[in-house]
């Protein structure tokens, strides 16, 4: 079993470049399929979740090639096999290749998604925009069979903003006959990169990025070569790590206007901010103050940063109450920081934080972003090691982690035990 080891206590200094964004990737790699010739895509993060859906396209007939960052996929001869288990278990984005390969071959046989599951994550809605597009399915036993003989236009309102079934109807909608409508759509700027390449490959979307997205099917898709974006999740964990060892970091290589709530809320704790054309400088200071933050879908405060934000929430002073409204109980870090000094309770779907000091522990990452707030931890410890297991949730988010903060001065490093 793989640890990662940290020795807290130094403050963070130097750049950090930031990957491509794995919610786009994870999305845009089964997109490709929809193609009858190669796709190029450049900035692709080297993550756990990109390397076990190069293997399903690869049982799709599929090939993948690496040159660097940059990823050719071929889906020429693609074919529609079933994917019951396996590989699919294994994360909870193998859920796009249900609108990619409906879009692409009128049917997918699929096992749910695995992943990170702090919480039961429904998929209704992507299944009821399947539906709507005049696909027949049905649940077998835990492996889905959606099949169509011809896909139609539809519109459809989403009875919740999701990430997930916004861009899986886009996969399959952008195939089928006439005009779909998705209503209370998702605004992530990974949907636009989702839309961004589908139109590079034939697609007709307009909307994207909007709560109404309108898509226009084509009968024919094609290759095309696309950049992904820069992963804003990743960007805002490094912002926090550099307040929280009140270190002074460039975190380089984003969009800065993807991380506008962050920087707010960094910059109301007393964090130095400085933004640059695609870089953001990060200044920690000696004290900070409490605050209270929501999580909420985009443009709102993100809740894959609620973790690390609350791992920073423990360095300031007074009580910070940090809200989920995106998940209601995301908070399997909490245990864990106690376990290193925290002082933090979940009330419902709050979590409250006192701020004190941090001392290093044995702990357990048990999903990705927990992980991040536990590294956060680590290296705000006052003193002691902090010994982390569950490494592998947190290599499905961060390449090169322990590279980077190296680079950035920090005492951590990976053991086998
Ligand atoms: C691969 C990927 O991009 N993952 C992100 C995506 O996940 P994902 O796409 O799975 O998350 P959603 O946006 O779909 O989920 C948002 C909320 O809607 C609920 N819901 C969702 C779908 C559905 O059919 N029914 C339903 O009730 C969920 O339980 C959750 O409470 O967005 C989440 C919210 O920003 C992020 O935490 C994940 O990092
Ligand atoms: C929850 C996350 O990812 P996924 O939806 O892929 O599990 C995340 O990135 O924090």
């Amino acid at each position: 079993m793989e640890k990662l080891m940290i020795t807290g206590g130094r403050p963070l200094r130097g750049t950090v470049q930031i990957s491509g964004a794995k919610n786009s990737a994870v999305a845009l790699i089964p997109a490709a399929i929809l193609a009858e010739t190669p796709v190029t895509l450049d900035n692709l993060p080297k993550l756990s979740d990109v390397g076990i859906l190069t293997e399903i396209l690869g049982e799709l007939e599929t090939s993948v090639n690496w040159f660097g960052d940059k990823m050719v996929i071929d889906p020429t001869k693609a074919k529609s096999k079933p994917l019951p288990n396996g590989n699919v278990k294994k994360l909870r984005a193998s859920y796009y290749l249900m609108g990619a390969m409906l879009g692409r071959f009128g049917e997918a046989v699929i096992g749910l998604p695995g992943g990170c599951n702090f919480e039961p994550r429904p998929i209704d809605q992507h299944i009821k925009g399947f539906e709507a597009l005049g696909a027949e399915v049905t649940n077998d036993h835990g492996c889905i069979h959606i099949r169509a003989k011809e896909l139609q236009g539809a519109k459809i309102y989403l009875d919740v903003v999701s990430v997930g079934a916004t861009i899986n109807i886009m996969l399959a909608a952008s195939r089928a006959k006439g005009f779909t409508t998705i209503e209370n759509a998702a605004k992530e700027p990974e949907i636009i990169d989702v839309a961004t390449l589908l139109n590079s490959m034939g697609a007709k979307i307009k909307g994207a990025g909007t709560e109404t997205i309108r898509i226009e099917g084509v009968s024919e898709m094609h290759g095309c070569r696309h950049s992904i974006i820069p992963d804003r999740i990743q960007a805002g964990t490094y912002m926090v790590m550099a307040a929280a060892t009140r270190g002074d970091v460039i975190v380089d290589n984003v969009i800065p206007k993807h991380m506008e709530a962050i920087t707010a809320k960094l910059e109301e704790m007393g964090v130095g901010i400085v933004e640059m054309d695609e870089a953001i400088r990060v200044i920690g200071r000696p004290e900070y103050t409490a605050i209270d933050v929501k999580a909420l879908v985009y443009p709102g405060f993100a809740t894959d940063l609620q973790s690390p934000m609350t791992s920073l929430l423990t360095q300031a002073k007074g009580t910070s109450i940090l809200t989920d409204y995106v998940y209601n109980n995301r908070f399997k870090h909490v245990p864990e920081l106690v376990r290193m000094g925290a002082k933090i309770k979940v009330e419902g779907r709050s979590a409250v934080i006192e701020g004190s000091p941090l001392y290093g522990a044995k702990v357990k990452a048990s999903d990705l972003r927990a992980g991040a707030a536990l590294v956060i931890g680590g290296l705000t410890a006052v003193s002691g090691v902090t010994e982390i297991t569950g490494v592998e949730y947190i290599d499905r988010g961060y390449d090169y982690l322990v590279d980077n903060l190296r680079n950035l001065g920090a005492e951590v490093w990976r053991e086998d035990s």
